[in-house]
């Protein structure tokens, strides 16, 4: 079986506090975006794990697929299967790329070998893989809460404009973002400001971890100025970057960007 990962950007993000176990409880909001890996299961003799497409940091065994698959093995009677994954969204970039490949693969095999896990027990599995993976098991637009994975869904659908996701030659570890943050509690709630129009976004929905990132990445505070000057309603870097998206009311030309980036058009 065959399914096709997709990335998210996050519109907004406060890290409000410090946990006693070491993470930090947030507020964003997670949109599904239309850029995708393609993961393929086979039953098989043995457990294989190979790749193509981007080259994925890191040794095989470690990879988010082959830890799902060793956790779901705890619990259910599954086969060894071969998987291949087919990279194509842009690692270290804020766009969960490899939590949505661990929760796409909990879906394809309960799907595959109907192991009739239940949503919210698919979402727990994810949960703990990484913080943002149990947004994938849904999949959905929300805002998320305490570690990023508690949800409530939200109405927003930007289908009506472009979104243009910039990937400049920078790498940054979610980590190594949160490095650089010192935690501030919120005065209003992105579950609010996100129901404002999208022209008033501009003003009061901000990434925390741009503040940081952008002092000791200057480039990406270009590219989020670009897409300001190229005319988009709203601009920011996704989750802990590198990736900068725009939200346009048309498609923009962004040609002088190409060069030193990889513009994604969605
Ligand atoms: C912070 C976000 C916002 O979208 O960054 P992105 O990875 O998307 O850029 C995500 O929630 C990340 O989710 P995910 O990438 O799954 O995080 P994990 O693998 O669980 O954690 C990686 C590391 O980030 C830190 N971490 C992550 C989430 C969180 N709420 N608090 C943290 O302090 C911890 O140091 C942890 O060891
Ligand atoms: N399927 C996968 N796809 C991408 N990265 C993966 C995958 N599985 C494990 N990883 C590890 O996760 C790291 C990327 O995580 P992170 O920096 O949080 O990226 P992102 O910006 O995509 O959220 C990679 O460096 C890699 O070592």
């Amino acid at each position: 079986m065959i399914l096709f990962p997709n990335a998210k950007i996050n519109i907004g993000l406060n890290i409000t506090e410090r946990r006693p176990d070491g993470y930090h409880n947030l507020e964003t909001i997670f949109y599904p975006v239309n850029i995708k890996d393609a993961l393929e299961v086979v039953e098989s003799d043995e457990l294989t794990f190979t790749s193509s497409g981007l080259d994925i940091p890191g040794r095989a065994e470690d990879n988010l697929c082959v830890k799902g698959y060793h956790m779901l093995k705890k619990d259910f009677d599954i086969p060894p299967v071969s998987i291949h994954l087919h990279k194509n969204i842009p690692i270290g970039a804020g766009l969960g790329g490899g939590s949505a490949d661990a929760a796409f693969f909990i879906r394809l095999m309960n799907e595959q070998f109907n192991l009739c896990i239940s949503v919210d027990e698919m979402t727990g599995y994810a949960r703990r893989l990484g913080a943002d993976c149990a947004f994938f098991i849904e999949n959905k637009p929300v805002f998320a809460f305490e570690r990023g994975d508690e949800f409530e869904t939200i109405k927003l659908d930007l289908s009506a404009y472009k979104i243009v996701l910039v990937m400049p030659d920078i790498h940054i570890s979610t980590s190594e973002a949160f490095s650089g943050i010192k935690p501030t509690p919120v005065k209003d709630s992105l579950l609010e400001l996100i129901t404002e129009p999208i022209t008033e976004w501009k003003k009061h929905i901000k990434n925390d971890f741009e503040t940081s990132i952008f002092k000791n990445h200057i480039e990406i505070r270009g590219v989020k100025a670009a897409l300001y000057e190229a005319g988009a309603i709203y601009a920011s870097m996704s989750g802990s970057g590198a990736s900068v998206f725009g939200i346009f009311d048309h498609t923009p030309d962004l040609g002088f960007l190409e060069t030193d980036n990889e513009v994604f058009y969605l």
